[in-house]
């Protein structure tokens, strides 16, 4: 059968192996401790263990100088704010703390641009202990030497007593800006920091870079990113995707919180920018229609009976998740399936391969039980 080697993965896929793929994921966390910390299964994970301790949450730190876009980046990823809304965003004055309940409990602080937080008047391990990642947001349209600036004093300081943190630098609010505009700017920005951090004995700071606007959906992207090199667990999760696509003739398969729209893991084939945003836009739909017409989401415990959702979607018999297909112009076909309350995958497919959808559905199902495993939830997973 077409699903045997998922299974066989799924049967091996005991705690030892588990913890190979962990050593081999791409953002792997350098020191235990962080990986304790950040750890969705030791905080709240996918499958929301909310009854577990949550002693700590990972903390997304967004820094930038003033009226760079921080607040309208997390109003618009985790508030579901119009990106034109923001123009009316006042300042921040002080520090904006954000607990988002997901598929993991992380926080996402917005720091006002205005105050130094270098500066001793402020506690620096309260700060940036517990960091998960530093977001440093640079507005393109601006003057960026101070900034940059700042921003090099920044790591240089976070060198010194946490050396792990993920840096990733947004280059923001490109939407006006033409493509060699933007590449230029990046490129700019790299080596001065290289530049920078060099003279300050610094070789080897790892930094990502990101070109971003809150006006498509390069800020999904790039949040996504930072997501997951958060996540222990996401070479474990791209394995899986990689063995579903290849036993369902699925061309991309993502695995998206559904709240943020930001993807958690994709199997290794290239993300293509269409195929994100077409998934994106049509998780937007689902959700909004699902919310509108579809079932009210259930509490733990047994199924109740309830009317059924609108033709596009079918009720699961056991895991009342929602499901959907959706035929495109150009012979390829979108599936999506709700996994939990927080995470759905969506696959892009050519029409053949939904032929034979109940081979697809089985081997979604035997994903599904894997991400289970994967996320040590027993069967607390139907919130
Ligand atoms: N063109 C464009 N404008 C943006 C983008 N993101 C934010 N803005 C605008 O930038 C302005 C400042 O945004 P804020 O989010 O308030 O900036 P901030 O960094 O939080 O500012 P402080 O709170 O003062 O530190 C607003 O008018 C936003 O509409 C973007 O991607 N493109």
């Amino acid at each position: 059968m077409t699903s045997y080697s998922l299974e066989r993965y799924l049967q091996e896929l005991d705690p030892p192996s588990i913890q190979n793929l962990r050593a081999r994921t791409p953002g792997a966390i350098a020191s235990q401790d962080r990986q304790n910390m950040q750890s969705p299964t030791s905080s709240t994970g996918a499958y929301g263990p909310r009854d577990r301790p949550s002693p700590r949450r990972p903390r997304l730190l967004l820094m930038g100088q003033r009226r760079s876009g921080k607040s309208s980046i997390s109003s618009v990823v985790f508030h579901k704010m119009q990106p034109a809304e923001t123009l009316f965003l006042e300042s921040t004055t002080k520090i904006q703390k954000d607990p988002i309940h997901s598929f993991m409990d992380f926080q996402v602080w917005d720091l006002p641009g205005q105050l130094d937080f270098l500066d001793e008047a402020f506690d620096f391990d309260k700060i940036f202990g517990e960091l998960g990642a530093l977001i440093w947001v640079i507005d393109a349209q601006d003057e960026i030497l101070d900034p940059l600036s700042r921003l090099h004093r920044t790591i240089i300081a976070l060198q010194r007593d946490y050396p792990n943190v993920n840096i990733e630098v947004f280059i923001h609010k490109v939407d006006g800006l033409s493509d060699e505009y933007k590449l230029d700017t990046q490129r700019d920005i790299m080596q001065r920091t290289q530049d920078e951090l060099a003279d300050a004995g610094l070789e080897n700071v790892q930094i990502s870079y990101h070109l971003t606007s809150i006006y498509d959906h390069s800020i999904f992207e790039a949040f996504s990113k930072v997501i997951q090199k958060l996540l222990p667990q996401l070479g474990t999760l791209e394995n899986l995707l990689n063995v579903l696509c290849s036993n369902s003739g699925i061309e991309k398969a993502f695995l998206f919180d559904v709240l943020s729209k930001i993807y958690i893991a994709t199997d290794s084939s290239p993300v293509d920018v269409q195929s994100y945003e077409i998934c994106s836009d049509y998780i937007d739909v689902i959700v909004d229609i699902s919310e509108l017409y579809g079932y009210e989401r259930l509490p733990p415990g047994p199924p109740i009976p309830r009317p059924l959702s609108p033709t596009t979607m079918a009720r699961q018999e056991e895991g009342e998740e929602i499901c959907s297909v959706i035929r495109l112009h150009n012979g390829m076909v979108l599936y999506l399936r709700e996994i939990n309350k927080f995470l759905a995958l969506i696959c892009l497919m050519r029409k053949e391969s939904i032929e034979k959808q109940s081979l697809v559905d089985y081997n979604v199902q035997i994903f599904q039980d894997a991400l289970k495993k994967v996320f040590e939830i027993g069967g607390a997973n139907k919130q």
